[in-house]
């Protein structure tokens, strides 16, 4: 056959083509030998794999112990072992695996445009979210983040008398007679309440003990296609081989709920701009500033989109109902196990005052210990553990090759770039000597992290929400040790022990009894 193409009249062609891939083959070597030499970069040390074509060995390694609900310990061991930057084979693809902080600076922000997530996120997450803010990339990602703007970046966007008609219903389901209970799911279902409200304009109240059940199978419904997509970013390239009707299914559940809520939206725009007589052109930011903060309602005065208003608020769903919840589960975790913290922490929320008129965003901000436990529980368990992004171009890390592991890195366009935020938190010089206590007092010690602290992320991509998110679980804290003395440890064990799933958090929940202060029974 390959005789017959050589013969007669195709030759030429056939040694065109040739020549020309050659020829590109030889530019891109050329250039890439050039961008090497004018960075001065070296190799970084290499993951001592079994299989080095297609990594299998580091993907079996990871998957045990996953099993074991121990792979974020197994990330702070290799880069104790390979060092701060390495490189692998994941799935079959080069990867650069680095905590380095240089390194995540310039993934971050000085050359966040030669990386990405979309090549990751967005075909495993299509059928179910669409394209949005947590898997795009460039224009459109740039979009979504327009649109989430306005809202997030409003000084008014705590309403915490609002959240507090949610919290009084969280508080009214903790047993006062010593009785364990755990945590983990109550505090889930006030954020999905609180969370539903400022999102969709309407909460789904499943605080109530009678659960509304259009709310309920929408939940249902969203958790499972969130399931099956944390199973189809596993399969990677192979995504297309999931398949699963119940998957399926609870997509169109998700969809249709939340088209429910972005047709009111729309309608809220319609009515908005024939009241007021306006268009778009001239809606002011005093018209925006009058309004309930409702995000959905706030984005349809920017597009009348029904997908993509659909896509953005599924997004945004998926990156923000749980992460407060699990953070101030966590935060309890480790109050309850070391009283003399809650005491401390009592003790500088009491001193603003015994009710919810004393806790402004403002005096809550005022409150250093409280502040400190936050910042002590997300470098601990950070919610989003692992991060991830692709080389969209040949590019340069700062730092991680050569003997001395200081020498920049050339990355191949393609390659993954992984980091553990797991490990940076304990692993970077700045914790030292206990990186893995819980030490709250360490952020009263003039400790300055910088990129080697990133639970929010850093840079351009960082989370539009943190304000928001801090706010709130100082709030709810900042009650709890308002009405609770003691808070006493009931956990079977003792250790935390890591659930991943978009979100990362205690497996075993916070199970604890609760003593109420004299004054609050
Ligand atoms: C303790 C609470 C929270 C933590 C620790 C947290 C953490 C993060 C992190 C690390 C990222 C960056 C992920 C990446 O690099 O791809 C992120 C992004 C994001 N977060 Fe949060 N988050 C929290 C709460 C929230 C809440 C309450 C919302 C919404 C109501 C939210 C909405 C988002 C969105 C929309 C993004 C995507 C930003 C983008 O890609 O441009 N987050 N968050």
């Amino acid at each position: 056959m390959i005789t017959a193409i050589l013969s007669g009249s195709s030759l030429p062609l056939v040694l065109l083509v040739a020549a020309y891939l050659v020829s590109t083959w030889m530019q891109t070597r050329h250039a890439i030998q050039r961008l090497k030499r004018q960075h001065g970069c070296q190799e970084p040390p290499r993951y001592p794999h079994k299989d080095p074509i297609f990594g299998s060995d580091l993907f079996n390694d990871s998957a045990k112990h996953a099993k074991q609900f121990k792979l974020l310990d197994r990330w702070s061991t290799r880069y104790k072992k390979h060092g701060k930057t390495f490189a692998a084979i994941m799935q079959g693809t080069p990867a650069i695996c680095t905590i380095d902080p240089t390194n995540l600076l310039a993934i971050t922000t000085t050359n966040f445009n030669d990386y990405g997530v979309q090549p990751m996120r967005r075909d495993a997450t299509l059928p179910f979210l669409g394209e949005g803010v947590f898997t795009m990339d460039g224009p459109f990602w740039e979009h979504s983040r327009a649109l989430l703007r306005p809202t997030f970046s409003r000084a008014n966007i705590a309403n915490l008398p609002a959240f507090e008609v949610h919290l009084q219903k969280f508080l009214k389901l903790l047993p006062r007679d010593g009785t364990s209970v755990d945590l983990k799911p109550l505090l889930c279902k006030l954020f999905i309440d609180t969370s539903t409200e400022f999102l969709f304009g309407e909460s789904m109240n499943i605080l109530n003990q009678k659960e509304p059940q259009r709310s309920q199978d929408f939940l249902d419904a969203f958790h499972y296609a969130q399931q099956g997509t944390g199973k189809r970013l596993q399969l990677g390239k192979l995504a297309f081989l999931y398949c699963d009707k119940k998957y399926y299914e609870s997509i169109k559940v998700a969809h249709a709920f939340a088209d429910y809520y972005v047709d009111k939206a729309i309608e809220y725009r319609r009515s908005h701009l024939a009241d007021k007589g306006v268009n778009l052109e001239t809606f002011s930011d005093e018209d925006a500033s009058k309004h309930k903060v409702v995000l959905l309602h706030d984005m349809a005065m920017e597009t009348d989109n029904r997908e993509d208003l659909r896509n953005q608020i599924l997004h945004v769903f998926l990156a923000g109902h749980e992460s407060s919840a699990i953070t101030i589960g966590n935060a309890i975790f480790q109050l309850c196990r070391n009283p003399d913290k809650w005491e401390r922490l009592r003790t500088e929320v009491l001193a603003l005052g015994n009710g919810t008129e004393h806790l402004t965003a403002e005096k809550l901000k005022g409150v250093k210990y409280l502040s400190s436990v936050i910042k002590e529980t997300v470098r601990l368990y950070p919610v989003a553990s692992m991060s991830t992004r692709k080389a969209y171009k040949d590019t340069v890390l700062p730092t991680g090759g050569g003997a001395l592991g200081t020498s920049p890195v050339f990355v191949r366009k393609g390659t993954i770039i992984s980091s553990s935020v797991y490990a940076l938190h304990r692993i970077s010089a700045c914790w030292k000597p206990d990186p893995e206590a819980f030490r709250p007092e360490r952020w009263e010690e003039g400790v300055k992290p910088g990129p080697s602290y990133m639970p929010f992320g850093w840079g351009v991509r960082t989370c539009p929400a943190r304000y928001l998110a801090e706010i709130e679980i100082g709030y709810t804290l900042a009650r709890m040790a308002q009405l609770y003395e003691r808070i006493e440890c009931r956990d079977e064990v003792s250790e935390w022990v890591e659930e991943l799933r978009v979100s990362t958090s205690s497996r075993n929940g916070t199970k604890v009894a609760l003593v109420p202060a004299p004054a609050a029974i």
